[in-house]
């Protein structure tokens, strides 16, 4: 459903992707690590039309969609939790899981606010409160519920627990796991190496905006020394 070949970027003249490739097929959950600064974000910015690529190929359901817009791409089908959540803060809880509901047409089994409820009750709890007064996981929770909203077949998850109290860190991993289990193909992004390995399909390692490793979980403990260098263990 998504495949990156040879993405290449920069911030001005400042290079910061040379080479990154990355495949995620339908219902695949694969991760993109790497240490602080090496291009996870970037790449994720590319895919998602936020940045213009250099070069490469990023194609999405089949079709080429480097130099599309954002919206174009959303609609094709591509649901971004940023990294930093980004709920809108002066909008309810559920204002803000209705204001991006969208490309419902078509889907067998389309997520609601009561599926998106189902999920995280504490969403539900808090359904009329604004989501700036929210708690940084609650916020979180609020990111995924309003991306599964616009119905993606990929789902793009930036920085998934970072800051998150443990509790509330394995509330999210039980979230994609279930997620997972229905199907929903899932673009991680996260540093708790021990939880991705269960979790994920696949990995890629980016380091200096190049993707240098790539294989399974059982891969990764294979080759362990290497990996835990790239990912700073
Ligand atoms: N808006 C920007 N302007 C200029 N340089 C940027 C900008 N955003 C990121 N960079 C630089 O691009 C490089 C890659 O950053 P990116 O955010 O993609 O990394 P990352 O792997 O996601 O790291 P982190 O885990 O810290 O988010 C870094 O050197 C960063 O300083």
């Amino acid at each position: 459903m998504l495949s990156v070949a040879n993405l290449q970027a920069a911030y001005g003249e400042s290079r910061v992707l040379f080479d990154v490739h990355l495949e995620i097929a339908d219902g695949e959950v694969v991760t993109l690590m790497g240490r602080n600064g090496m291009g996870k974000t970037t790449t994720v910015r590319c895919i998602m039309g936020l940045l213009a690529p250099q070069g490469g190929s990023i194609r999405f359901e089949g079709r080429d969609v480097a130099g599309l817009t954002p919206e174009r791409i959303a609609r094709l089908g591509a649901g971004l939790v940023p990294e930093g959540r980004q709920v809108f803060p002066t909008l309810r809880v559920r204002e803000n899981l209705v204001a991006t509901a969208a490309n419902r047409l078509g889907r067998a089994d389309p997520w609601t606010l009561e599926r998106v409820y189902g999920l995280f009750p504490r969403l539900k709890e808090r359904a009329g409160q604004m989501a700036g007064t929210l708690s940084g996981g609650e916020q979180q929770m609020l990111a995924i519920g309003r991306a599964l909203m616009t119905n993606p077949r990929l789902l793009i998850l930036d920085e998934a627990t970072e800051g998150l109290a443990p509790v509330i860190r394995r509330e999210i991993w039980h979230c994609i796991e279930h997620l997972k289990a229905a199907g929903q193909s899932i673009l991680l992004i996260d540093k708790n190496l021990a939880v991705l390995k269960r979790l994920a399909d696949r990995h890629y390692i980016v380091e200096k905006g190049r993707t240098v490793w790539t294989g399974s979980g059982a891969d990764m403990d294979r080759d362990a020394e290497r990996v835990h260098g790239y990912v700073g263990l």
